[in-house]
């Protein structure tokens, strides 16, 4: 285990299993139109599926691009495998990666070319071997020679998957992973992550509006509304409380404004 000063008086306890992959303590983000996240504390445990739920605007993306120390947060702390983010976050990103069917990738550029930038970015070794094993593993082989830009939407999810999975991420960030996918290509995907985990050790937080997705994939749910964390529990904890029998009634009650006590 190795001890690092930062600028802060606090020792960072760095070892491998030493610290949650997350930890996020009072965080707090202001945009000009009004504050996205206010207050919100969770630590991730590694080797979990935490599913982040919550109604259009709640600060889903906002937090977790403050994970990643894209989005500098207006106060509060974030650590990613106990390291300080964003200030320590050269130590970290290599070993973190993200998916979002609303970030693009290069439209002209293939399949190949574009896992290439990507691999060489996070210094992959063996790159040309890593694309032929998840080509074969993400069933992308097919078409690694074609540009981006003339993929269909399922074909796009699964190069973003290879993408998200290049460089053998110890923690994944994905923001509505199926979004906008059919059942079946939707349900493949959820198998890829839940062998990924299974095989890697992996720690995932995926935002996601898909109940029975959140349902099927994760160990724990945590609820935010209007930037604060309304809820956070096992998705069977959470049903009980609220007395219902999946998490989509769960969410309605939850955006209704209808409390633990009340839903029935
Ligand atoms: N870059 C930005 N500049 C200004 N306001 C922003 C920015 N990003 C997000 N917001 C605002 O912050 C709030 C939270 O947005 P965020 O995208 O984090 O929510 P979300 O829970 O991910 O929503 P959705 O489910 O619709 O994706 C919203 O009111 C949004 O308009």
């Amino acid at each position: 285990m190795t001890m690092i000063r930062t600028s802060s008086a606090e020792p960072i306890m760095a070892g491998p299993g030493a610290s949650p992959a997350i930890e996020v303590a009072d965080l707090v983000k202001d945009f000009k139109a009004g504050r996205a996240v206010d207050g919100v504390t969770f630590t991730v445990a590694r080797g979990s599926i935490t599913g982040l739920l919550g109604g259009n605007g709640a600060g889903k993306t906002t937090t977790i691009a403050m994970i990643m120390g894209l989005v500098l947060p207006s106060s509060g702390r974030v650590r990613v495998l106990g390291y300080q983010m964003p200030e320590q976050s050269a130590e970290v990103l290599g070993r973190v990666n993200f998916e979002s069917p609303y970030v693009d990738m290069p439209m002209r550029l293939t399949v190949r070319q574009n896992l290439t930038v990507f691999g060489k970015l996070y210094s992959v070794p063996d790159l040309k071997a890593r694309i032929a094993e998840l080509a074969d593993d993400l069933d992308i082989a097919g078409f690694l020679d074609r540009p981006n830009g003339k993929l269909s939407a399922g074909q796009k999810t699964r190069v973003a998957l290879a993408k998200a999975l290049i460089n053998r991420p110890e923690l994944l960030l994905l923001d509505e992973p199926t979004a906008s996918l059919d059942p079946d290509t939707a349900d493949w995907v959820r198998q890829r992550l839940l062998d990924y985990r299974r095989r890697h050790g992996a720690t995932i937080l995926l935002a996601s509006h898909n109940m029975l997705e959140v349902e099927r994939l994760c160990d724990r749910v945590i609820i935010m509304k209007r930037g604060r964390i309304e809820d956070d529990d096992t998705p069977a904890a959470i049903m009980a409380r609220y007395n219902r029998n999946t998490l989509e009634e769960v969410f309605i009650d939850v955006a209704r404004g209808r409390t633990q006590e009340t839903a029935s």
